[in-house]
């Protein structure tokens, strides 16, 4: 102060008592011209909602595709920021997947399936009425037989809009050998996704006299073998690659006979933990140059479809080298890529260490802001050991779960989601095996205890609530501590402020692993 006095006087600082319109009009008046237009914001629902109410996003605001735009995570790599959150408000009621009613032409009788497959699909799911989005645009292209490649939002209902063609096709078309020679083959990249694609397949064919069955890792050869050559043989396969390719080898199959061939979650199978494998199985499948090949009856030729809610740029230089791509139709989703508008997304900012007292807290208060629901949620992780690390810390608070991660005992791993569909355990502490394809219509919060390591990642983990058929639209709770993590959740912001699709979803799919690698992921599997 005795510095200050010394300098002499200064000049004063502006001491703001006013707010900053009611400031200009007064300024403006003053000035005898007309007073300036200053937007104060009026309350309504919002799109964002900060915990700074400045970074908040009102509903009927959308940031420009070139404008910048104030986000609520923009200080988040600075530590002084924890405990900072914001939410991406939900704003759709319904899950856009299913759209409204609109006269006769939206039954699936409409597409073009027999009644044959109707009654099967009544029978089997008589909750499906109208068919989704993604069901309208792929049934009858692949009913015409085109090669497709569908890439629509998670839960919208894919696993259908291939099977229902599919078993159709497969009515069509009589088997020709007595051995083991599937007509229809469905590659998954998970046990567990096999398991349920098989269920929903199994079902519909029942009511077909068509027979499904499943080959996926961890029960060694010898399940693989019966599974192979029991009666009924198998009219339709279901099958990972690493089971699949370890059968071809072996020659306990063959895939001469196929008309159809799905690869669900293709952008997971085209990576380069299976491209290998995949590349070894596409080139002992006999498919089709062009339309004619897949109607003649003495040589038959396969029909390809490629399904994903996830194609990472750089995709098509993969596909290049399986298929021809003129021959490829695409249909891809308008929301692909999008945050989804039906599903609230709340960001915290969190230390390490505050990540377990939050979960605990989040997990003992479930079920809470929709009493009587089912509760379930979905805990991921980026790692097995954490799981297993959270799962003791579970335990000692004595809060009921299933575990699921990669490095189990096969003989574990079997039905650990199916019982956390059925509702034995309300909680699922997981990774990412969990976050492809797998389906649970009673999860109604997902958390991401250690955020996803890509936007790939947060779209498959978020897209396991609301999906179509869900009890409630759920929410998604994200733990942001890493800086790393702090730049995916920007982008995330951004797009939901712009309401455009996540930024430059990069592909993992690189050059084709190295021999040991590829047997490392066998060995992992079966
Ligand atoms: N037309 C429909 N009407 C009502 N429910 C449906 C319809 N089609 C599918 N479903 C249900 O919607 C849920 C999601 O379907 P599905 O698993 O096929 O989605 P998906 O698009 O494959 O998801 P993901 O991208 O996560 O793999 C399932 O429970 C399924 O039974």
């Amino acid at each position: 102060f005795r510095g200050l006095a010394s300098e002499g006087p200064r000049e004063a600082l502006p001491v703001i008592r006013i707010p900053q319109p009611l400031k200009l009009r007064r300024e403006a008046r003053a000035r005898g011209g007309p007073a300036p237009r200053v937007s104060v914001p009026r309350p309504g629902p919002l799109l964002i909602a900060a915990r700074r109410p400045e970074f908040s996003q009102p509903l009927r605001f959308t940031v420009g595709r070139w404008e910048r735009a104030p986000l609520a995570s923009r200080g988040w790599k600075h530590r002084r920021s924890r405990g900072d959150h914001f939410s991406i408000e939900r704003t759709h009621r319904l899950v856009p997947a299913l759209p409204e009613e609109s006269g006769t032409g939206s039954a699936f009788a409409a597409l073009g399936l027999q009644p044959r497959v109707l009654d099967a699909l009544c029978q089997a799911m008589p909750s499906v009425v109208r068919p989704t989005w993604v069901q309208r645009r792929a049934i009858p292209p692949l009913l015409s037989g085109h090669h497709l490649l569908c890439a629509a939002e998670t839960g919208s209902g894919k696993t259908l809009s291939y099977l229902l063609p599919l078993l159709q096709r497969l009515l069509r078309r009589p088997r020709l050998t007595t051995g083991p020679a599937p007509r229809g083959l469905v590659l998954v990249p998970s046990r567990e996704l096999s398991e349920q694609v098989r269920a929903v397949a199994g079902s519909l064919g029942q009511g077909l006299e068509l027979c499904v069955r499943e080959i996926g890792g961890g029960r060694g050869m010898g399940s693989v073998k019966s599974q192979l050559s029991k009666e009924p043989l198998a009219d339709l396969l279901v099958a990972t690659p690493g089971a699949l390719w370890k059968a071809l080898k072996r020659q306990l199959v063959s895939l001469g006979q196929l008309c159809f061939l799905v690869l669900d979650e293709a952008d997971t199978l085209l990576d380069e933990s299976f491209l290998e494998l995949v590349e070894y199985i596409l080139s002992k499948s006999p498919i089709a140059e062009n339309r004619e090949e897949l109607e003649d009856p003495f040589n038959p030729r396969a029909q390809l479809v490629l399904v994903g809610a996830t194609f990472p740029e750089g995709v098509g230089e993969l596909l290049s080298k399986v298929t021809d791509l003129g021959n490829l139709t695409t249909i891809t989703s308008p929301r692909l890529h999008c945050v989804m508008p039906h599903v609230r997304q709340r960001f915290l900012r969190l230390k390490g260490s505050e990540k377990v007292t939050e979960l605990i807290q989040a997990l003992k208060h479930r079920g809470e802001d929709n009493p009587g629901s089912s509760g379930a949620i979905l805990v991921f992780c980026n790692s097995s050991s954490t799981v297993n690390w959270l799962g003791y810390i579970l335990d000692d608070h004595k809060i009921p779960h299933l575990r699921l991660q990669g490095q189990m005992p096969a003989t574990m791993r079997a039905g650990i989601f199916q019982s956390f569909q059925n509702g034995t355990k309300d909680i699922l502490l997981c990774t990412d095996i969990a976050s492809r394809g797998l389906d649970s219509t009673r999860v109604e919060l997902v958390i991401n205890y250690d955020f996803p390591p890509t936007l790939q990642d947060y779209i498959h983990r978020a897209g396991r609530v609301g999906r179509v058929g869900s009890e409630v639209l759920g929410s998604v709770l994200s733990f942001v501590t890493h800086r790393w993590d702090v730049d995916l959740v920007q982008k995330i912001e951004l797009a939901a402020r712009r309401r455009r699709s996540l930024p430059g979803i990069k592909t993992f799919v690189k050059e084709p692993l190295e021999k040991a690698k590829v047997m490392n992921r066998i060995i992992n599997e079966t």
